[in-house]
């Protein structure tokens, strides 16, 4: 070990050496460098020719997208349930015998100008080999919970009313009448056709109902409209995290909701006409007042008025418009000036379309765009003012405005907000939804009986915005294209005629005068979003297994992100790092999937669509809700997923995982040899040294094609050298060793989140693990459930861990006491099976797909975990810096990683790329 002065991890790398060369040096074996991926240079051609190897099904079984961040708790049919197994458990698992798995409502809200529908599709559940599943044992007092509970997801979509074939089509090609949703039940007769019932609220309901019965054969449920708009709204306040958001010059800022705190408040659903109604609970309210001047007002006499084909033609006009030449303005009547003595600017529109009175011209001598403009801004102004004196009336400070008459323009939130906050001084606030105009559709579906929606929290929503509606050329669409070549030919379309998919192009913050006036937008002659994009209503995907993690020590100001992307320098900074990176990202998913020329078409697609997303949230940051750097790197994954890379890094990880497990006998023999302290010390070292092993970095991705993981691995231990930028590496060892002869307690249970594969897991985390087992510390694996860049899946595991068990004693034992190894260990190091008082190790899936993790939304297995802990350590960037470094713990934590990104070492820790962080948090 030749020139490796005693520093013990170091010569792991002779032996990583010595490996390469004996391999480099013996052809035959030139298949093993592929399989062992040593050499990491020209790695995609490995990866290409190599991807369906044996070994790789091995180490990492194939995965489902739909594993995990689904579910739902549509009506339970527990009729013949039984428990099945152990009836003493505490929480067996439950068979439901008649349970249908593909149970779907819907429900529509027709109106005058729109049909809402909104509809429950039930997650596409595929069966999974998961070892983990199978043997490990539980987490929580020997019983494993179950939940016998469907995934499933809320779409919302919507049609214009005078093409109700179209929804009636649209409904019968998703057979959703029939409560069924998968494509092979097509041209299945559902026994229940006869008898279909729907619910539906709206004028619609009535007006339509029989040809529903001649179309589809269902009978309509009909539900009160307002009704159905307060249980829309009181649910979308509670249950989704940011729904409800103001707007004032051109700035949204997400509000957050206190549920104790809601009510009373003032909905103005501004459809066609208005309805202003006081909520005063959950089925208490009351219309108070409506305005006929509304959302059909706009449309229709702009249509007259404009010629316009289409709402969004006719808004998009408005961007355009100077209502100067047709308002007539306080200044017009004074001269020039302002009215200050009443608080008037001379801008202030005096008389909408009041100049048209004094001019000479006609119709056709005014500019469309001018009419669209001075048109938006009366009945918005209108709206705001009625509005803000029906809650002058009942003392109301908040309103809440819904209706698609909002549309999620810009120009008109700030229309209403500059009105309400003018007449109230301020004192009232004007408040807009996300999803505006499916309030009473959501409450249509929401009163179907026993549906179990109203139970749902915050933490068990989780909103998805995939792709593909917004490429569906038409101005209203369906939800997301469902299949994926249709998906991808829309895309490969737009390409071929030259429109790029990119956002459609922002619109300005409107200036303001000040006083009473408004100025015009200052237009950039764009189009409107298209409706799609500017709906901005995901996906809801329902999880009722989601819980929060019972550790945070104060879940209500708990943020995960750390870094705040509403400052645009940050915000441009990532989108850059992201896009940069993705021509690799694209490599290698292409890689993954064989390099097929299908995959490459997904490939492309998925570029396309993830560049699309990038775009869209450059323009509009909170689109999608508040936008923090982990929903950007999660969106990045489901956006993969979405086009079907199931795991991009799969070929790479098993590589990485081998090379590891091939030296990991080394590592623990160098440890063994030392004395406690130091090999604390090492251990530490270790897993900061080997968190380098990550491919979502640039800087490292650039590393590992300019070297074999040796050179990295060296560099990394040379980086090693104490005091690291935040160095609480002292406190730690006191509280594990001890000081003055004292020896501490050993900790309980401590729950490792690890991140990455290969080195990161094997060299770094796992010994780290079997310290604390030898220490008599259960130790329990907290991994992704879903895989993430080069992270290791809590499904990969077991694997690992059995095979870097054959080679130790003590990870074997408690490995087999966490029931990791039931049939795994036949052939152990020495046959024996005596031993199961040792500690265990166990695996759990912390809930997500994403290389950061939200505490707040995480696996009812973790959160069970969770219970027993007094140790916390979190390992890596995503996990324990972009997200987490200011999270406090209700038991101790250690945050450890490398910190591989300058900007962010210099922004989080004033530190250098390549700096450590190693925080010890005693419980708060
Ligand atoms: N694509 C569209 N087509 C027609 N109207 C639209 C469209 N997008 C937004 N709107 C506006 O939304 C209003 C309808 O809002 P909505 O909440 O659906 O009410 P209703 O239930 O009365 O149909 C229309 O009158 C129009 O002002
Ligand atoms: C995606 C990551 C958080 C993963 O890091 P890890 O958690 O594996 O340490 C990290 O690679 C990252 O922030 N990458 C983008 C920054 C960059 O390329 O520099
Ligand atoms: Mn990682």
């Amino acid at each position: 070990m030749a020139g490796l002065t005693g520093h013990p991890v170091l010569e792991i790398g002779d032996k990583f050496e010595e490996l390469q060369n004996n391999i480099i040096n013996n052809n035959k074996n030139k298949e093993v460098i592929d399989k062992a991926g040593l050499v990491l240079k020209g790695e995609e051609n490995s990866n290409n020719n190599n991807n369906n190897q044996g070994g790789e099904r091995d180490m990492a079984p194939p995965t489902s997208n739909s594993l995990h961040r689904s579910g739902s708790r549509p009506q339970l049919d527990l009729s013949k349930a039984a428990i099945q197994g152990n009836s003493e458990e505490r929480d067996p698992t439950i068979l439901l015998p008649n349970q249908s798995d593909d149970i779907s409502h819907f429900a529509l809200d027709i109106g005058g100008s729109l049909i809402k529908l909104v509809y429950f599709s039930r997650h596409e559940g595929q069966s999974i080999d998961d070892k983990r599943k199978r043997t490990v044992k539980e987490i929580s007092n020997g019983s494993r919970r179950s939940y016998p509970i469907l995934g499933g997801r809320l779409h919302f979509v919507k049609f214009e009313t005078s093409k109700l074939n179209e929804c009636l089509d649209f409904i019968s090609s998703k057979q959703l009448h029939n409560g069924r949703i998968d494509s092979h039940y097509w041209n299945s007769e559902s026994p229940n056709k006869e008898n279909a019932v729907i619910k539906a609220t709206g004028g619609g309901a009535y007006k339509f109902a029989d040809l529903f019965k001649e179309r589809l054969g269902v009978s309509i449920d009909k539900e009160d409209e307002m009704d159905c708009l307060v249980a829309g709204a009181n649910f979308l306040l509670k249950a989704i995290r940011h729904e409800a958001f103001t707007h004032m010059e051109g700035h949204k800022e997400f509000v957050q909701i206190d549920h104790n705190d809601l009510f009373p408040y003032l909905l103005v659903n501004v459809g066609s006409g208005v309805s202003m109604i006081k909520v005063d609970g959950d089925g208490k309210f009351q219309r108070v007042s409506g305005t006929n001047v509304g959302g059909g007002t706009y449309w229709g006499l702009g249509r007259l008025l404009t010629k316009c084909n289409s709402f969004d033609e006719l808004l998009e006009l408005s961007q355009r418009g100077d209502n100067r030449t047709i308002d007539m303005l306080v200044g017009d009547i004074y001269g020039g000036m302002d009215y200050s003595k009443i608080g008037l600017s001379a801008s202030t529109i005096a008389s909408s379309f009041g100049k048209a009175i004094s001019d000479k011209k006609e119709l056709e001598d005014h500019r469309p765009e001018d009419i669209s403009l001075s048109l938006l801004r009366m009945i918005s102004y209108n709206i705001g003012q009625i509005s803000y004196l029906n809650a002058l009336r009942f003392g109301l400070k908040r309103i809440f405005f819904g209706g698609f008459f909002i549309r999620g323009h810009a120009y008109t939130m700030d229309t209403i907000s500059f009105a309400v906050h003018f007449w109230s001084q301020g004192q009232a606030q004007a408040m807009f939804l996300r999803h505006e105009g499916f309030l009473g559709a959501l409450g249509a579906f929401m009163s179907y009986e026993k549906l179990g929606l109203d139970d749902l929290m915050v933490h068990q929503l989780v909103e998805r915005f995939p792709m593909g509606a917004p490429y569906t050329g038409g101005k209203i669409h369906g939800p997301p294209l469902g299949n994926l070549n249709e998906k991808i030919s829309w895309m490969e379309k737009f390409v071929l005629k030259g429109t790029e998919i990119t956002a459609p192009v922002p619109m300005a913050p409107p200036g303001t005068t000040g006083l009473g006036g408004f100025e015009v937008p200052s237009s950039k002659g764009g189009t409107l979003r298209s409706d799609a994009s500017a709906l901005n209503v995901g996906v809801l995907h329902l999880v009722p297994t989601l819980e929060v993690f019972p550790l945070l020590a104060n879940p209500k100001m708990y943020e995960p992100n750390t870094i705040d992307l509403s400052d645009h320098c940050e915000l441009e900074y990532w989108f850059t790092v992201l896009s940069e990176h993705l021509p690799d990202l694209v490599d290698k998913a292409v890689a993954s999937e064989g390099g097929t020329d299908d995959a490459k078409r997904r490939g492309d697609a998925f570029a396309r669509a993830f560049s699309a997303h990038l775009a869209r949230l450059m323009e509009e940051p909170a689109a999608y809700g508040k936008l923090g750097l982990a929903n950007l790197l999660e969106l990045r994954e489901e956006c993969l997923r979405e086009f079907q890379f199931l795991d991009a890094y799969r070929s790479i990880k098993q590589r990485e995982n081998e090379v590891s497990l091939a030296v990991l006998p080394d590592l623990l023999m160098e440890l063994d040899r030392m004395d406690e302290e130091a090999r604390l010390l090492t251990l530490i070292e270790g897993v900061l040294a080997a968190n380098i092993f990550d491919w979502g970095s640039r800087a490292c991705v650039d590393l590992y094609h300019k070297g074999t993981i040796i050179d990295i691995y060296r560099m990394s231990r040379n980086k090693m050298q104490r005091p690291w930028r935040v160095d609480d590496f002292d406190l730690f060892r006191e509280r594990m060793l001890g000081s003055e002869g004292k020896k501490p307690r050993p900790h309980k249970r401590a729950l490792l989140f690890v991140d990455n594969s290969g080195a990161d897991v094997v060299l770094g985390m796992l010994p780290l693990a079997r310290e604390l087992l030898r220490r008599g510390t259960e130790v329990v694996l907290v991994a992704n459930s879903l895989p993430a860049l080069n992270d290791v899946t809590a499904m990969e595991l077991p694997d690992i861990v059995a095979e870097a068990a054959k080679h130790c004693d003590i990870l074997r034992r408690a490995a087999e006491a966490g029931g990791l190894l039931v049939d795994a260990m036949t052939n152990t190091l020495d046959g024996s099976k005596e031993n199961c008082s040792s500690v265990p190790l166990m695996v759990v899936e912390n809930g997500c797909g994403s290389p950061c993790i939200d505490l707040r939304q995480v696996s009812s297995e973790l959160a069970s975990a969770a219970k027993h802990a007094d140790l916390i350590i979190l390992e890596g960037m995503g996990r324990a810096l972009h997200t987490n470094f200011n999270a406090r713990f209700k038991c101790e934590a250690l945050k450890l990683a490398m910190v591989k990104n300058q900007r962010l070492a210099e922004k989080l820790i004033k530190g250098e790329i390549y700096d450590c962080v190693c925080r010890y948090e005693p419980a708060s």
